[in-house]
């Protein structure tokens, strides 16, 4: 580790029995002290590791702290050879994310009501729900409930001056749907109360109950639906046996859970279960309420912040047994950073409009900064900073320039030093325009500086991305007559025009390429009528990455990354089950007709996986993110969330003045659920999410904390009250800033 533990992480770490509840402030090494209280509870005190379940939000941040583990026990074994004769079996320690622990266990203990069930994952619970909900497939029989849950269907209308509702977009009633069930499932709503509300309440618990049996029906669960499985298994025979030990398995004695501010309802039940059943009740959830950002996912933060009352409640046992620790030690930031951060979300305490006081864990302690650094670099330069400009190619325009200055005068070593933090990473806005990240790519270029943006939502207009599709669809659908013959949905038509395009264009370039795709299309002409092409898509896609120039671009992290998506997509497709049980992967030629794909297959094919493409592709994302060197990384604040950067730039964005899906859901389905929530007002739970979104992005700094803006926003008067600093008017900033321009000259170099 290379340093010492202060007292409230050595506190944390040495806490024995009871419910242990670690409220962690951004850089205080929670995910340290996590995995250093495991290793002491498996070397020091002798626990089994697989009685210790440990778990947090993402896939992302569960392999981190399993690979952590590893890492640490492997050094221990090095320091005391003795332990090579222990029995100690760190791989069975039960770690992951919760759907999958709930699936593992599940498994091992051959849970009859999971017997062969799969776990599907969000794609293919899309294609599902696309090809198996009439609410989605036939969304303007439903205008009942969409137009109550307008917010997620909807789009604004400028002519019109108002949200309209486009029931061919299936895309999206696809996702708005999944959204609403997920929602039902996660807030514990129950059903046979919400099928007593409104009409729209009614027809809305109907459609999800047969969604839940359909899903019953073919043996699936999806990342939601297996916790309410897990439920059940809890209160079996097995669940039992899985608690309390049997056999070789020891009793579950310790549960562990990191990132707990975005918890949801029903895990929060699970762990509760859980722990009310093992001695001590030795829960220990590690969590920052101020960092709270999955609202849209279904993320709880009452969960964190009443954690205490919740376990007096469940367990039955007084407030004081509950051990509270802050960690409040800052090892992150410039302590001009640490100050203005966290004055920052103090400063909304008492504001009316945001109401943070009672969504923070009561007491909460001011953050105290201890990034070592030397007195002379702390007062050598400004580590705050802010870049205003008229506009955005302005913007970016001295953003490049201000990287460039950096790398110049040796402040960063290499370009992947500097983040810029952003709500969207798309380059291309919704009117076609560059958006500022559009202009920051080309500002960079012009300074020879590349970035590194994979997540971006312009997906579908990546050379190789359409070059493959192209190529694919021109195998499929050989002179793209079915599409256009048949497809009612004029943006999946004019997408995969372009693809088809891209290929046609290019295709003697790329001869091998070509090669492939013409023999395909001959051999497919000699295919019998109501047969089956021998290479699923997910092979004929391998073929064509198999070609020049995929060959090349593969080597590429962005191209290579985005293939690989383009692959998982394909894969997940192939594999969500069907009636009459021959999968979706498989191309059928047509009933009638030698030679040619069935009409029907292509038209799914559009219309399911397409349309995803299109709605779906969202740059919000779990994945580990390596970040290649010599390259500006590009991202949003969720996926910067629990990374740092030595100079972080946040653009500002205009806020819309509305209450967003997720808080306008919680207020929808909270008479249903008996789940007690802080307050149920939309719009103040909206200012809350930018508050902490602003707060995430700011403590992501180490050395340089840059706001960048566009005069406008400054003007706004309600993007002030979101900004904080900025209170009344951008001077104010300069409390803080003292100077606009830029670093100081002097800066030492980074280390
Ligand atoms: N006691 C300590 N002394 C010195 N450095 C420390 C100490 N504890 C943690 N650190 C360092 O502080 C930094 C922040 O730690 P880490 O990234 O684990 O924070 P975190 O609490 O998970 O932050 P966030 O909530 O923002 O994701 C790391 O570089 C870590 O090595």
């Amino acid at each position: 580790m290379g340093y010492k533990f202060n007292e409230e992480q050595k506190n944390s770490v040495n806490h024995k029995d009871n419910p242990l509840w670690v409220v962690a402030g951004p850089g205080s090494g929670k995910t340290e002290v996590l995995v250093v209280r495991t290793l002491k509870l498996i070397f020091v005190d002798g626990v089994n590791p697989k009685s210790i379940i440990l778990t947090t939000f993402t896939k992302k941040a569960s392999q981190n702290l399993f690979d952590r583990i590893i890492k640490y026990s492997t050094k221990l074994y090095d320091l005391y050879p003795e332990l090579k004769g222990s029995s100690i079996e760190i791989h069975s320690l039960r770690v992951g994310t919760l759907h999958s622990l709930c699936n593992d266990i599940m498994k091992e203990y051959k849970y009859t009501d999971y017997e062969n069930y799969k776990l599907i994952n969000e794609i293919e619970n899309y294609i599902f729900v696309y090809n198996y909900c009439p609410i989605a497939k036939y969304g303007a029989r439903y205008k009942e409930i969409w137009t109550k849950f307008r917010c997620l269907v909807g789009r604004y209308d400028k002519d019109l001056c108002c949200q309209i509702i486009d029931y061919k977009n299936k895309a999206r009633l696809t996702s708005a749907t999944i959204t609403l069930f997920n929602r039902i499932i996660e807030d514990k709503v129950n059903i046979d109360k919400l099928k007593n509300g409104k009409i729209y309440h009614k027809k809305l618990a109907e459609e999800c109950e047969k969604y839940l049996e359909k899903l019953e029906g073919f043996k699936l669960c999806t990342f939601s639906t297996i916790q309410l499985k897990f439920i059940d298994f809890l209160n079996s025979e097995d669940g039992e046996l899985f608690l309390s030990g049997s056999g070789y398995n020891p009793p579950i004695k310790h549960i562990m859970v990191d990132e707990y501010q975005d918890t949801n309802p029903i895990q929060e039940e699970i762990y509760f279960k859980m722990a009310k059943q093992i001695e001590n009740n030795n829960l220990c959830v590690v969590g920052d309420d101020d960092q709270a950002m999955y609202r849209f996912r279904g993320g709880t933060v009452e969960c964190m912040v009443n954690f205490d009352k919740t376990c007096v409640e469940k367990f039955n046992i007084p407030i004081d047994k509950i051990n509270k620790i802050f960690l409040k030690s800052n090892y992150r930031s410039h302590p001009d950073i640490v100050k203005y951060y966290d004055d920052y979300i103090n400063s909304y305490k008492y504001t009316k409009d945001v109401e943070m006081e009672r969504a923070r864990v009561k007491d909460k302690p001011q953050l105290v900064a201890k990034k070592e650094m030397d007195k002379e670099t702390i007062d050598n330069y400004l580590a705050l900073n802010y870049i205003e400009k008229e506009d955005d190619e302005k913007l970016a325009e001295e953003v490049a320039n201000t990287i460039k200055y950096f790398k110049d005068n040796d402040i960063i070593e290499d370009y992947s030093q500097c983040v810029i933090l952003i709500k969207s990473t798309r380059e291309i806005d919704y009117n076609g325009n560059d958006s500022f990240i559009g202009h920051i790519r080309q500002k960079l270029l012009n300074n020879g500086i590349d970035i590194y943006n994979p997540r971006s939502k312009n997906f579908l207009n990546q050379e190789e991305i359409k070059l493959a599709l192209g190529a694919f669809i021109s195998i499929v659908d050989t002179d793209i007559s079915v599409l256009e013959n048949n497809l009612r949905s004029q943006p999946i038509s004019n997408e995969v025009v372009k693809w088809y395009e891209e290929y046609q264009n290019n295709k003697n370039k790329y001869p091998e390429l070509k090669k492939y795709v013409d023999s395909s299309v001959e051999k497919l002409k000699t295919m019998e009528e109501g047969s089956f092409i021998n290479s699923s898509i997910e092979n004929i896609l391998y073929k064509i990455y198999a070609c020049y120039p995929f060959t090349e671009w593969l080597n590429d992290e962005e191209k290579s990354y985005r293939l690989a998506k383009l692959t998982n997509l394909f894969n997940s497709y192939s594999t969500i089950p069907t009636e009459n049980l021959i999968s979706k992967g498989s191309i059928s030629i047509d009933g009638h007709t030698k030679g040619k794909v069935d009409v029907k297959w292509l038209i799914e094919f559009y219309g399911s996986l397409v349309g995803h493409f299109l709605g779906g592709i969202d740059d919000i994302e779990d994945e580990e993110i390596t970040i290649p060197e010599g390259k500006v990384p590009i991202m949003t604040v969720h996926q910067a969330k629990g990374l740092e950067f030595p100079f972080v730039f946040v653009y500002l964005q205009k806020w819309q003045n509305k209450a967003n899906d997720g808080a306008i859901l919680e207020r929808e389905f909270a008479e249903f659920t008996d789940f007690k929530r802080i307050s149920t007002i939309p719009r103040k739970k909206t200012f809350q999410d930018i508050i902490r979104f602003h707060y995430v992005a700011y403590s992501r700094a180490q050395y340089g904390l840059i706001h960048l803006w566009t005069s406008d926003i400054i003007d706004k008067k309600n993007n002030h009250k979101l900004y904080g600093f900025i209170k009344e008017h951008p001077n104010n900033l300069k409390i803080y800033i003292k100077n606009t321009s830029y670093f100081k000259n002097n800066i030492n170099k980074i280390n």
